[in-house]
């Protein structure tokens, strides 16, 4: 299969690193938004900025300037850019009059825009943006630096499309990477998305050192907040007790190498959210969908309180402290998800 990975921050690159190494030896072309990181990646073979000293196998082909020259010969196309690159990177492909199928790798919800009003999940940005692609998403609990690493790691492949999973299985299904399909896009995007605004919460409960028993009320009850979302935006209630969500949450919430857990942490310890994000050195998409979720859920009519209380900290409108209090002194109420 030939391959085209638009963007190469962290999971970019990890992604294109996988698909080479697989042992149906695809041709793989990553394409490099920054010509002066393209040159650096082709001299070096190894994306310094975060996959450090793995290095790139010579059959990743680096290229930058015109998207049309990645997409040229490829079966299929992957977005390895964040959430707010989205639109733009579809209406373009669109434009082309592209054939083949469009994955993306983001995790989170478009910011409301002028046309729009509220903040659309990536399947809905695309069915806007680029009505004729054929679509799915990859997804699941997978940091890019364990998955550079070749460690064991399991993803979904959500499309309506059962071709455009079986292509996905395909490309990335092997001795280290399981690929399951699925076809709940809606399911799988919302817990992408929403692990990442409860991964901060979580982060804010171990920075004040609140203990091991409130992280696992935190995130069970963020599962909950989850699903309630997920299942009144039409996901199936299944999807979130899988891979892209318990799945996702528990890896983002708890593993060491999350961004956004980090930014949970370091405003725990009373910095200031422009200093975390100016020194982050990678998207932290959990800062700019929160909002977005909160404003769609309150349209739906669906209660989420540790979303609510992390817009209310990222805005400056209460301390990590006071979030805490705030969400203990809620009224008791049934454990039941709705
Ligand atoms: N890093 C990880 O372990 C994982 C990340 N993700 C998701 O993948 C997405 C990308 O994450 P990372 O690669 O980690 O981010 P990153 O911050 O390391 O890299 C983002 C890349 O996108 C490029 N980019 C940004 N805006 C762009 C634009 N307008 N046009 C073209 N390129 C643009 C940047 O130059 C950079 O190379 C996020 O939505 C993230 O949530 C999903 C699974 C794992
Ligand atoms: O999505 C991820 C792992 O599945 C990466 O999470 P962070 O963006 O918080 O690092």
């Amino acid at each position: 299969m030939s391959i085209a990975i638009l963007g190469a921050g962290a999971w970019g690159t990890a992604v294109a690193i996988a698909a080479a190494r697989h042992p149906a030896q695809h041709q793989v072309t990553l394409w490099v938004r920054d010509a002066t990181q393209a040159q650096h990646m082709r001299t070096h073979r190894s994306n310094q900025r975060y996959l450090d000293g793995v290095l790139l196998p010579q059959n990743v082909h680096i290229v930058d300037g015109a998207l049309s020259d990645a997409v040229g010969n490829a079966d299929l196309v992957i977005l390895g850019t964040p959430v707010a690159a989205l639109r733009p990177m579809l209406t373009t492909l669109d434009k082309m009059g592209l054939q083949v199928p469009v994955v993306w790798l983001c995790k989170g919800i478009e910011p409301a825009q002028a046309s729009t009003a509220i903040g659309l999940l990536p399947h809905e940005v695309q069915r806007q943006a680029a009505p004729n692609i054929v679509s799915g998403v990859l997804s699941g609990p997978s940091f890019a630096l364990e998955v550079a690493q070749n460690l064991p790691t399991a993803l979904v492949a959500a499309s309506e499309h059962q071709h455009v999973q079986d292509m996905l299985i395909g490309a990335f299904h092997g001795k280290h990477i399981r690929v399951y399909g699925n076809n709940d896009m809606i399911g799988v995007e919302v817990g992408g998305a929403i692990k990442n605004v409860l991964a901060i919460a979580t982060g804010i409960c171990d920075g004040l050192q609140l203990g091991l028993n409130a992280r696992a009320a935190l995130i069970t009850r963020g599962l909950a907040e989850m699903s309630r979302f997920g299942v009144a935006l039409g996901g199936q209630a299944s999807t979130f007790m899988g891979l892209s969500g318990v799945g996702d949450l528990v890896l983002t919430a708890t593993g060491g190498l999350s961004r956004n857990r980090k930014v949970g942490l370091l405003l725990a310890e009373g910095h200031p959210l422009g200093d975390i994000l100016a020194k982050l050195g990678h998207v932290a998409e959990g800062v700019y969908c929160a909002r977005s979720v909160e404003q769609r859920a309150q349209q739906i009519g669906v209660e989420m309180p540790i979303t609510s209380a992390v817009v209310r900290l990222l805005e400056g409108r209460t301390s990590a402290q006071e979030l805490v209090l705030q969400l203990l002194e809620r009224d008791p109420g049934s454990e039941s998800l709705r």
